[in-house]
């Protein structure tokens, strides 16, 4: 579903040049759930960020679904970006639009008619269980709710990956455990591929399929949930699952 190949970027600025990716392979299949984690300033925007090339790749190649992302020109990068949905930490709502509107946003850029983008737009809404707040205002609503509604928006345009970045940390440990909750659920009854970044263990836990570790700039370690965290083999995730293990104990008062 999606092979990323050799994948290289650099930063340049005037204290210098950055190494944000490294020589990064990946392999995801079609409908997994796939979590890469890592520290701060990992990298882990700037991988999931190439995947759509909101940012771009020095050198690499990703392919997805058949097709190779970092050759498209800008208008066939245009149509390949339908279907790869995004959502983010801090939503990227249009505040000027209520729910509704937001949803329909990327099925008017489609082109769609009204009808279709109406109809449409109640489903999607269903599906993420927001369909009472379609006529309010990103304003009016909660943390959760409004990264349902970036969902639905994502999703609206029946996109074959989706990208999340960072998508629950700023969520409470409750809303963010209903958002994977509905992620899970979203990829079970629509087989939709899903890439998260994160670094929190506990997100990874909760929904992931397959994992990947990324320490400054590398992947340096990937596998199956069950062979990641019964034999860790990079120190990173060594620390991650220590530091998890830590969180539960707290919370069982140990
Ligand atoms: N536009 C940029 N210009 C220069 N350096 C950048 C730029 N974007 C990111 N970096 C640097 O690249 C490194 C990786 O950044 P990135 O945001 O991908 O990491 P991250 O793992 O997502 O971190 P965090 O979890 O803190 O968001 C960091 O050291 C960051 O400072």
């Amino acid at each position: 579903m999606i092979t990323i190949n050799g994948l290289n970027k650099q930063y340049h600025t005037p204290r210098g040049t950055f190494t944000a990716l490294r020589d990064v392979n990946l392999h995801i299949e079609k409908g997994d759930i796939f979590g890469i984690i890592g520290l701060s300033g990992a990298g882990k925007s700037t991988l999931i960020r190439c995947l759509n090339r909101l940012e771009e790749p020095d050198s690499g190649s990703i392919v997805i679904d058949g097709r190779e992302i970092t050759r498209l020109v800008t208008h066939e990068l245009r149509e390949a970006r339908k279907k790869i949905g995004m959502i983010f930490q801090h939503f990227n709502l249009l505040d000027s639009r209520t729910v509704q509107g937001n949803v329909a946003f990327p099925l008017e850029l489609a082109g769609y008619s009204h009808k279709a983008i109406a109809q449409r737009v109640e489903e999607i809404l269903d599906l993420v269980g927001l369909s009472d707040k379609a006529g309010s205002y990103p304003a009016q609503l909660s943390g959760g709710q409004k990264q349902r509604v970036g969902i639905a928006r994502a999703l609206a345009n029946h996109p074959e990956v989706l990208l999340s970045d960072e998508a629950t940390s700023a969520l409470d440990p409750q809303t963010t455990s209903s958002i994977l909750e509905l992620l899970a659920d979203i990829n079970r009854k629509l087989g939709l591929t899903i890439v998260l970044i994160t670094h929190e263990m506990s997100v990874i836990k909760q929904i992931c399929s397959k994992v990947a570790v990324l320490d400054r700039g590398e992947i340096v370690e990937c596998g199956s949930m069950q062979q990641v965290f019964s034999a860790p083999s990079s120190a990173t995730m060594k620390l991650f699952l220590e530091h998890s293990a830590l969180l539960q104990g707290y919370g069982a008062g140990i």
